[in-house]
């Protein structure tokens, strides 16, 4: 079975094509900077040279006509016919309490979708845009919606409900949805398979911590707490989001500041975190640049995103009553070492011993010592493959 596996941002198209039999990846890229005549397509084939190509991408419908055929291309494709794709397997961020599965694509699918954009302004347009040009360019292929929400709803009311009154949550499902669920269930999997103990039997604490940042309490392979919230703006410090502040500051900065609600939905969104805090970037690498420079303000945003990510998971320690492993994945988690080192520091009380040399590595291993109560892991997120074994599973579930 082939599977496409599409993520629509708000600009941009992330595709990857799997062949299920053996689970590899036969093509994948990404389309940035959609809406501009300077649209940037990266297509890579496994096994040769990425290849580039900058042009005019007017809206998603037009960049999926791109990828498809590329796909089929004579030199550059890997199909020899967009029939070939028997399912497209479709992020979906916000899936809001409508969904704690992925499910296969029908109206009553899009409308429920259509019906969490209030939640996730930002993320489901596009997601639905991506369903709509994919369903319009493969009309013979199932398509299947994997919600970055699902994972989570196995939290109990007393963890996803906010103390505002009640009837915020029964009007309008105000309440904490979590996100990565894909990510956070991959990892957690691999996570029992290094440990080489049953999933049902552990408490994990998972660290998403990419552009994006969560971090999930799973227990027994469930999601028993996440520090997400409505939207993707709770919880930890991000590249660009503030995570969680007073929101008492929201009323004080729009009247002492003179901006609007929306002007400082965006601050908080777009201008906080590491590269609000430092001034110079909200990518770690530079981050941690400046901080070996001497840099001031990226040492204190350093300082703020572990001291805030260790604070969570000794947060979520106590609400499993104990943690077997801590688990550091996506950009950050997977390849900044020194945001791992500052994180487990204060967590010698939990029985965490780092593995200084370990911990230098690259790639996924435990880094914790052998004498290390808790175990810390890196596990390189798959978001993509696990949306194909998803999307491969309902197909077959439902022939
Ligand atoms: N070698 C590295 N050292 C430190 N941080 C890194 C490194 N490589 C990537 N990152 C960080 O990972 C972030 C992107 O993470 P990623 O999981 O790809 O995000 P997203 O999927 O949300 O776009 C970058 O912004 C960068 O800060
Ligand atoms: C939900 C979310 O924050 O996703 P991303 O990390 O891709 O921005
Ligand atoms: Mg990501």
């Amino acid at each position: 079975m082939k599977v496409l596996v599409i993520n629509c941002g708000s600009s941009s198209i992330k595709y990857e094509l799997f062949d299920m039999a053996q689970e590899s990846v036969l093509a994948s890229g990404l389309v940035e900077r959609i809406g501009s005549d300077r649209s940037i397509l990266t297509h890579k084939v496994t096994g040769k040279e990425p290849w580039v190509e900058t042009a005019e991408i007017l809206d998603h419908r037009q960049g999926l006509n791109k990828v498809l055929a590329l796909l089929v291309d004579k030199t550059l494709g890997v199909l020899h016919s967009v029939d070939e794709v028997d399912a497209v397997g479709h992020r979906v961020v916000h899936g809001g309490e409508a969904f704690s599965q992925s499910a296969l694509i029908n109206t009553d699918v899009v409308r429920a979708i259509q019906a969490n954009v209030d939640l996730a302004p930002l993320h489901n347009p596009p997601n639905l845009l991506g369903i709509d040009a994919a369903r319009h360019h493969l009309p013979h292929a199932q398509h299947a919606a994997v919600f970055d929400t699902a994972f989570h709803q196995t939290m109990p009311d007393y963890a996803y409900l906010y103390a505002l009154p009640r009837v915020l949550y029964q009007k309008h499902k105000v309440r904490r949805y979590g996100f990565h669920g894909t990510s956070h269930q991959y990892v957690s999997e691999r996570a029992a398979e290094m440990l080489e103990k049953p999933l049902e039997e552990l408490k994990l604490i998972s660290c998403h911590i990419g552009n994006g940042a969560s971090c999930t309490a799973i227990q027994g392979g469930k999601s028993v707490d996440t520090s997400m919230g409505m939207t993707p703006l709770e919880g930890l410090m991000m590249g660009t989001r503030s995570g969680d502040i007073d929101p008492a500051i929201v009323p004080f900065i729009m009247a002492k500041e003179e901006l609007t609600l929306a002007e400082v939905n965006s601050m908080m969104n777009k201008h906080s975190g590491l590269i609000g805090v430092s001034g110079l970037s909200s990518d770690m690498r530079e981050i941690v640049e400046g901080t070996f420079e001497g840099n001031k303000q990226a040492k204190l945003a350093l300082e703020m995103y572990t001291y805030r990510l260790r604070k969570t998971i000794g947060a979520y320690a106590a609400a499993m009553d104990g943690v077997d492993a801590i688990i550091f994945t996506a950009g950050v988690g997977e390849n900044a070492s020194l945001v791992r080192e500052w994180t487990c520091r204060g967590l010698s009380y939990l029985g965490v011993e780092l593995d200084k040399e370990k911990n230098a590595n690259r790639g996924l291993q435990v880094i914790s010592t052998p004498e290390s109560r808790v175990k810390v892991l890196v596990i390189p997120t798959d978001e993509e493959l696990m949306i194909a074994r998803e999307t491969k599973r309902l197909v077959e579930s439902a022939s």
